[in-house]
């Protein structure tokens, strides 16, 4: 189930993520969706992010490669556009969305960049991963992307409750229809999170068995978002790179608590204990 490491390999060969990420409030959220994609086997990340994340998450992670974007208020200027476009080429996976923007903040700012990036997207065929506020964009926009498959959109149930325009408790009484609703009006993948997370296409439901109440605390969900992109930069398929993300970022949600506790456990500590469950995959125990 693991993406193939050929011996005759370089960099190259496991893919490009960029990815969009962050902003003034929420520089972990770059960090966290970085780190996450290089632990599971991405050749590169590059964050694309403004300039104080960028600081921030160089500080942290030498490992990356950072685009400077213009910067708006506390978040990404639609300026940025050009310099996104010019990155995108045959190999390069997106990731878009974590922490771009904080909640309450206009995200009509983004309405026509967004629209075409992600149209450009569509169009060169390049799979993306949607998180966070790059889905609440996507419910307040009201635009309506056919992504042919080749995107993973990952929502909490109020995100869904967001897109689908209901509520909560709804999602959460009826999670698999909800999941299915949303991929058929998208034609994506969508992963809808929570204890028993759901994969859907449209036609094939899958539910992750893994992972425990370490998960539920800030910055899991962009770790996660890291994972599939990383996935999917090693040319998994959208729905098995979402299927093995969510497992192996709830395994290491359970084997970061054997050390630290179901409370301690801290977002930051689940790339590396991806790492090592990939190591134990590896050798077969998974
Ligand atoms: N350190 C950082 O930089 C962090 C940045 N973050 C970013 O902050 C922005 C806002 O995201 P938030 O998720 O905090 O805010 P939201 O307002 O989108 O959603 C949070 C609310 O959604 C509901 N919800 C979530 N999961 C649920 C579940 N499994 N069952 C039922 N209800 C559920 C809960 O009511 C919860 O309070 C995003 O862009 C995100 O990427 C967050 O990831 C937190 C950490
Ligand atoms: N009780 C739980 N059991 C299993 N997984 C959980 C639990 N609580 C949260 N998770 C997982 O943790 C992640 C939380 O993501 P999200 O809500 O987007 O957080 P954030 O936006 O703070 O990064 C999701 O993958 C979700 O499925």
């Amino acid at each position: 189930m693991l993406p193939a490491r050929p011996e005759d390999s370089n960099k190259a060969t496991f893919g490009h993520v960029l990815n969009i990420a962050g902003s003034v409030n929420f520089r972990g959220a770059a960090y966290l969706s970085t780190v996450s994609a290089l632990r599971v086997g991405a050749g590169y990340a590059i964050l694309a992010a403004i300039p104080p994340v960028i600081d921030a998450v160089s500080a942290q992670l030498p490992e990356a490669v950072y685009l400077p974007l213009p910067q708006e208020g506390s978040a990404i200027s639609p300026k940025s556009f050009p310099l996104l476009a010019s990155q995108i080429k045959p190999g390069t996976v997106c990731a878009l969305g974590c922490g771009i923007s904080a909640l309450g903040c206009d995200l009509k700012i983004f309405n026509s960049f967004l629209h075409d990036f992600i149209s450009l997207l569509i169009a060169k065929k390049i799979p993306l991963v949607l998180d966070a506020d790059g889905l609440n964009w996507l419910a307040q926009s009201g635009e309506n992307f056919h992504f042919d498959g080749n995107c993973v959109m990952t929502p909490h149930p109020m995100e869904l409750a967001r897109l689908l325009k209901t509520d909560v408790e709804s999602i959460q009484k009826n999670r698999e229809h909800f999941a299915q609703k949303a991929s058929e009006k998208f034609h994506a993948i969508v992963l809808l999170k929570g204890h028993r997370t759901i994969i859907a296409d449209g036609k094939n439901l899958h539910i992750n068995e893994t992972g425990n109440s370490a998960l539920a605390k800030a910055g899991t969900g962009d770790c996660l978002t890291g994972m599939i992109a990383g996935f999917l930069a090693q040319k998994m398929s959208p729905f098995d790179a979402a299927v093995l993300g969510a497992k192996i970022h709830g395994l290491a949600g359970e084997f970061a608590a054997k050390e630290f506790s179901e409370y301690g456990v801290l977002a930051s500590d689940l790339p590396k204990y991806a790492a090592k469950i990939l190591r134990e995959s590896e050798l077969g125990n998974f």
